[in-house]
């Protein structure tokens, strides 16, 4: 089952010579549950399409249906319930809240949306990426992979259908590069969520299901892998 369908999406910026087609005609779907990567140059729209798919953004033309839900002509309101709901989203430079502590950071989505907290599923998590001594530290107090897999948890803890990564290994060294990946998949296999990373890596972009290649705003080419090697 598709957990996302992408039909024929574009994103232009600027006009005339100057204009950026930063997605140009993409039709994609994504199956529920599986691991896909996407790949290409810097500048090839692959943060653009991940915005797209997340509901941070809105396309000049096409549609996004997320587990069966069409985000056309959502209005901001509910498009942010929409991203509250169905996403989790992990960046590359961790986008933590300094002045709140690891827990009120893994727990921030949940507090944004006034939802009660799953205990058990807060300890599992925690305890599955090694937080759980660390609760009332600050994020600096953290190591770069320390921070991440805070950033990771706080993706997990809505339970989203879906988790976007935006290189959330870059500028991690490649022993906690691994962690993450490690925690990442484990944590996406448990909870039966779909995955979708950009990654400049090809190793990491091997541990998916699919890889998709995009060049110059359109798929250039996908291929399934042969992954579960981790
Ligand atoms: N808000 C914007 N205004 C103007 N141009 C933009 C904007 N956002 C993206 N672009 C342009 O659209 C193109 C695609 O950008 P995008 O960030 O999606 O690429 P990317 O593949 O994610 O690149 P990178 O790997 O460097 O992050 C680029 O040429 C970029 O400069």
């Amino acid at each position: 089952m598709d957990i996302v369908t992408v039909h024929h999406l574009k994103k232009y910026y600027g006009k005339g010579e100057k204009q950026v087609r930063a997605l140009d005609g993409i039709d994609l779907s994504i199956e529920k549950g599986k691991f896909t990567a996407v790949i290409g140059a810097s500048g090839s729209g692959k943060t653009t399409l991940l915005n797209m798919i997340g509901g941070m953004d809105v396309p000049d033309e096409g549609e996004v249906i997320v587990d069966g839900i069409s985000l056309r002509g959502m209005k901001e309101k509910e498009l942010a319930v929409f991203r509250r709901r169905k996403v989790g989203f992990i960046h590359q430079n961790f986008n933590l809240v300094s002045a709140l502590t690891v827990r009120e950071n893994i727990l921030f989505p949940l507090s944004l949306d006034g939802a009660s907290q799953d205990k058990m599923l807060f300890r599992e998590i925690t305890e599955i990426l090694g937080l759980e001594d660390r609760l009332d530290a600050w994020p600096d107090q953290l190591s770069g992979g320390g921070q991440q897999r805070v950033a990771v948890a706080r993706a997990l803890i809505s339970r989203p259908a879906i988790i976007l990564a935006d290189e959330p290994t870059g500028n991690l060294d490649s022993k906690n590069s691994q962690n993450v990946m490690g925690f990442l998949k484990m944590s996406v296999e448990t909870y039966h969520q779909t995955l979708v990373m950009i990654t400049h890596n090809l190793e990491i972009a091997q541990m998916a299901d699919r890889v998709i290649r995009i060049e110059d705003g359109r798929i250039f080419g996908q291929e399934e892998t042969h992954a579960a090697q981790f």
